[in-house]
Formats: C-alpha cells, structure tokens, sequence
C-alpha cells in the first residue's frame, strides 16, 4: 500500500527562527454556544507544536473545522485559541483570514517561538478544489511544511497536498506518524475474526469505503445514518430518516456482494425512532427496523440491534470502529453507540484489537470515559477507514520521502 513507504520528519532540523505551517486536524465537535465538546484533536496536535516551538520556530497553525460553504461565523476558528493557548502555555495568536496582507503582517511580526492559528482554510472554495494559486498564497507566508493532520491525510487539498509544491522540506508530524505507525501495523495483518463497524452521517463519502472494506473483514455492522439507504434500496419504508438516494443502487450491490464474499453483513434489525431532529424528541423503539412510520426518523438503532451485534463482536479478535450508531449528541439516541463502546472496552481487556477512528465516535468514546481503555483512538474516521481499504492517502503521498 502506497501510504507505508516511509515519510521524511521533523529530526533534527535547524528550525531556529523559522516560519514552519503546520497543517493540523482541529475539527473539532462545538456546541450550539461554540463550546468544544471534545478537545481530542487539540490535545493529539500539541506535541508537534511544542516541539517546534522548543526549537525556536515560528509556527503557522491552519486547520479547516466542519463543512462550510463560503465564510460561515459558526464555523471559525476562533473558539479554539482559548483552549490551545491554555495547553501550549502561551498565547496564540487568531488571524482574520487563512491568506492575505493582514495574514502576511502578523505572520512576519511573530516572534520565535510563537503560535499564529489561521482562520478556517476552507472560507474559500479553493481550498477543497486544490487550487495552485490557493496553495501558493497559503505556502507564500512559511519557510517549511509540516503536516500532522492525519484526520484530514484522505483528501487532496490545497493546505493538505496543494501547498507541498511549494515548501520544502514537506514532512510529517509526531501525531502522522504515530497513527500511520499503529495503523499499518494493525491493519495490514488484522487478527481474525476481523469486524468493521460503520456509522455516522457520512454516508456519501463512507458508502464507497464498504465495498472495499468487504474484501477485508469477516463482519460488517452498520449503524447510523447509514443503515436507510440500504433499507430504502430494499424498498422499505424509512420515513423522515437520512437517505442518500444517488446511493441506492450501489446499497443493493453492497449486500449482493457481501452475500457472494461469505462476510456477514449486519444491518439493525430495530431501530429507535424520533418525530423530529431534537433532544427532546418523542421517540419509540420500532421493531422491525423496516416498518419506520411515516413522518419518523430513525435516530438510534434499537435493543435488539445491540444484543445481535454484541453477539457478533464477541466472536472478533481485531475491531474498527468509525462513526456513531445513533445521534448520541441526544441522550435519547445514545443507547446503541454508548453500547458498543462499552463492549469494545471490555472486548480490549480480552486481548482483542480495538480502533476507534472519527472526530464524533472518539467523542463518544471520550464522553462514556472509555477512551483509555481502547487499543488505538485515531483522530482519522474517513482517513483510517482509506487507509484499511489500501488507498494511497493524498496527504501522505505529497511529503518527502524519508
Ligand atoms: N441515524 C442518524 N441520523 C442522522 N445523523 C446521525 C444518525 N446516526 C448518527 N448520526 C450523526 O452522525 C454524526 C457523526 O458522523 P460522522 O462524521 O460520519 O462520524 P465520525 O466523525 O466519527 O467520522 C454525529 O453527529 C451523529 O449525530
Ligand atoms: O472529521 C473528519 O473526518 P471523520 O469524520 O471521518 O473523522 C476530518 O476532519 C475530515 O473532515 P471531512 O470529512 O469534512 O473532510
């Protein structure tokens, strides 16, 4: 696979005095009040920064956080420089912008050993496209690249590919290749049984993962929004819930094909339904999980779905896990990913494998308290799950060779 040959890295480079961008993941989940629910990728992007700023470098800190489309104030950065300047221990500084004169003003006045956060890289749609210029306006305020943002390593952007056309050296970050190090090693020869468990709300990008992953594994769960592309394919009803209908097809070729490989594919059997989006939804278990009311949405998968899908990871020695079985967000739709989480502890103090990949399934990890029980929490849902499939990731590919 194209992502094991080895990438160059920091070493022992003279960074006294340069302006080094770093490129990390800090997606992270924020509440309606713009309060980080969980810091993970915050905290993973640290030791990098500290060490750069040790040695005397400037750093330029860009990150994208959710999927805006143009300039979206909910979608800043700025909620993070609290928090980062808190467990860097001095006080980063917030630009305006990601490029521009004003970028280029207080990129020049940082001190050695300061901490510029750019504004969110993806306020311009060219970021997402790749665009040279872009990447070149983004690479014109540094002397060096450093990615760490392994979350982020699955797409070819303009701060994440892009931009390595025009600083060298390229190199990855301690938190690159600690998870590059754990992932190769533990998915290029799992321990079988192997089980994927997929979820979320990712559906376009992580439907296409499946087909891939059904050469791997010898069971596949799936939870989450998911599960309602499969069932509409099957021309059952879903009521309300998320459907990606230019999937449908691909969805009945899925099942088709994990009939013809002998994996056994889980669909839930139950699921927990709700009457709106909302905490305070009114909601019921609806069994089978095919006969969704009309003007419901399925929000959760059900007690039936647990136990079926307990009995299965038990027989497992390596588990994946990436993206939520519910919308856990709701306490109310938390029962089915609260349930695998716990499970997946227990299953690691027997000896089996467990990763946990993805901003929010770590989060949900993190918030039932079982994030140190687990064999590798990944900051990469998407990116984890590319990197099982064999796909070369883009991020990776772009750095210099060590
Ligand atoms: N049935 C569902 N309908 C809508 N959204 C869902 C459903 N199940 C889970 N989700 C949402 O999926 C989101 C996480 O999806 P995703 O980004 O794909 O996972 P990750 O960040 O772990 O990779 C959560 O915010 C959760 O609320
Ligand atoms: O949250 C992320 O991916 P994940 O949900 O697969 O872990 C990364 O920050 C990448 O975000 P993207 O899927 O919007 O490109």
């Amino acid at each position: 696979m194209a992502t094991k040959r080895s990438v160059g890295t920091l070493g022992e480079a003279d960074l006294k005095g340069k302006k080094v961008f770093v490129r990390a993941d800090l997606n992270v989940p924020l509440d309606d009040a713009q309060k980080i629910t969980d810091d993970t990728r915050i905290r993973a992007s640290i030791p990098t920064i500290k060490y750069l700023l040790e040695k005397g470098a400037k750093v330029i800190l860009a990150s994208h956080l959710g999927r805006p489309k143009g300039v979206t104030p909910k979608f800043s950065l700025k909620p993070l420089v609290p928090r980062l300047s808190e467990l860097l221990g001095l006080e980063v500084v917030m630009a305006p912008d990601c490029i521009g004169e004003e970028v280029e003003k207080l990129a020049a006045a940082l001190p050695d050993g300061g901490v510029l956060l750019l504004e969110n890289v993806r306020f311009y749609k060219e970021e997402e496209k790749n665009d040279p210029e872009f990447a070149k306006k983004l690479a014109s305020v540094a002397d060096l690249y450093v990615n760490d943002a392994f979350g982020t390593a699955h797409r070819a952007h303009a701060s994440t590919e892009g931009v390595t056309k025009f600083l060298r050296p390229s190199v990855a970050g301690f938190l690159m290749q600690k998870e590059l190090d754990y992932l190769v090693g533990a998915v290029a020869n799992p321990k079988k049984p192997f089980a994927a468990i997929v979820g979320g709300s990712k559906v376009s990008s992580k439907i296409g993962v499946i087909e891939s992953l059904l050469a791997k594994v010898d069971i596949l769960i799936l939870g989450g929004g998911m599960i309602f592309t499969f069932y509409k394919a099957q021309g059952l009803a879903v009521g309300k819930s998320l459907v990606e209908e230019d999937k449908l097809e691909l969805a009945t070729s899925l099942i088709e094909t994990a009939k013809s490989k002998g994996v056994k594919l889980l669909l839930p059997t139950d699921v927990v339904v709700a009457d709106k989006f909302a905490a305070d939804a009114e909601s019921k278990v609806c069994f089978p999980a095919t006969a969704i009311p009309d003007g419901w949405m399925g929000l959760d998968v059900g007690p039936d779905s647990i136990k079926t899908f307990a009995e299965a990871l038990d027989t497992t020695k390596t588990v994946i896990w990436n993206g939520p079985m519910g919308v856990f967000e709701f306490e109310k739709f938390a029962a089915g990913t609260d349930a695998i989480a716990k499970q997946l502890a227990e299953l690691t103090g027997k000896g089996v494998t467990t990763i946990i990949g993805g901003g929010d399934s770590v989060a949900a990890v993190e918030k039932a308290g079982l994030a140190d029980k687990m064999s590798h929490i990944s900051t990469g849902g998407g990116a984890s799950l590319e990197l099982l499939e064999g796909k070369p990731l883009p991020g990776v590919l772009a750095l210099d060779e060590a």
